[in-house]
């Protein structure tokens, strides 16, 4: 493909070729692809006869650099249903554009995946959440996209989704109601909250000021990533459930000694672990019932 045709950096044909290389060493077609976030990784352990692959093997896939990122692709079973699990994530902040960090999505869409499930962590800026709490992304606000460093920018490839994507149904409500029912069952709804994630590039975490910007602008949250890959996602038309585990409240007020840090975020993620992952595992196993191949546009009749 020429450059002028290129979808970027990428063409489709990379996305393909990766996607190949992949099926070409498992067994396993799965339809649901999962994120792990910072410190959120021991979800991929629980997938059962796992096919394992190191990011560093996989064709024009990034090495992590950020504690808590194993940098590693699981194929297996999850509650049943066949899964992809990404064990960690690259960032922005680590030097790469919005086109690099979102590249597995485009390799799963042509890899057969339906569903995508983000997990991160991030800041609460919302004052009735504390450090442990599950927020369900119901809506986003992407500073660096309203910036300009959005994944879609460039030459669009009509076959990976439309040039102007109209983002207001980008986290599918029928998976975010079949979560709520899930965390109910499960007796969690108190963690529970839906809300709106912002993402900052980082790496720095917010000032007082900016915290208190974002929580004026509706944030509940603010993390740095999570929201390129649902874009990309929606775009090439995924179902996507995003989950943010609110591993630390961002630092609104300047009496406070609270210092945000990374130790701070893998210690929450740890504790928390466990129940994200319970809560997740349940969700997938709902899945299964509308996995017939038929498409993203089925979904919302059949979870309900
Ligand atoms: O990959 P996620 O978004 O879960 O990681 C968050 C954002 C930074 O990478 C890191 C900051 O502590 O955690
Ligand atoms: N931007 C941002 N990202 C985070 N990831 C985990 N905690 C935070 C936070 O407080 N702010």
């Amino acid at each position: 493909m020429a450059d002028s045709q290129r979808c970027g950096r990428y063409s489709y044909e990379d996305y393909e070729l990766t996607a190949q290389w992949l099926l070409s060493r498992t067994e396993h077609r799965p339809k649901v692809a999962i994120v792990c976030g910072s410190g959120l990784g021991d979800l991929a352990t629980q997938l059962c006869d796992a096919n394992v692959f190191h990011y560093r093997d996989i064709p024009n896939f990034l090495e992590t650099t950020v504690p808590g990122h194993a940098g590693r692709l699981l194929f297996g079973l999850l509650s049943g249903e066949v899964c992809v699990c990404m064990q960690g994530r690259v960032h922005a902040y680590e030097g790469h554009s919005m086109e690099q960090i979102t590249y597995p999505v485009r390799v799963f869409k042509l890899m057969g995946i339906e569903t995508l499930i983000l997990t991160n962590a991030a800041g609460g800026l919302n004052p009735d959440y504390k450090a442990g709490d599950i927020m369900l992304v119901r809506d986003h606000i992407n500073l660096p996209g309203l910036m300009g460093l959005n994944p879609l920018v460039g030459p669009n490839d009509e076959r990976l989704g439309v040039r102007f994507p109209c983002l207001s149904d980008t986290y599918d409500p029928a998976l975010r109601r079949a979560c709520s029912r899930v965390a109910a069952q499960l007796g969690v709804t108190e963690l529970v909250h839906e809300g709106v994630l912002c993402m900052q590039t980082g790496p720095c975490y917010e000032t007082v000021a900016e915290s208190r910007l974002l929580r004026a602008f509706g944030a509940d949250a603010v993390g740095m990533s999570t929201l390129p890959e649902a874009v990309c996602a929606y775009h090439c038309g995924l179902r996507v459930l995003a989950l943010t585990l609110i591993t630390n409240m961002a630092v609104c007020n300047y009496r406070s000694e609270e210092r945000t840090n990374h130790a701070e975020v893998l210690h929450t993620s740890s504790m928390r672990a466990v129940a994200l992952q319970t809560l997740v595992s349940a969700v997938v196993g709902q899945l299964g019932q509308f996995h017939r191949g038929g498409g993203g546009g089925g979904a919302a009749a059949a979870i309900d």
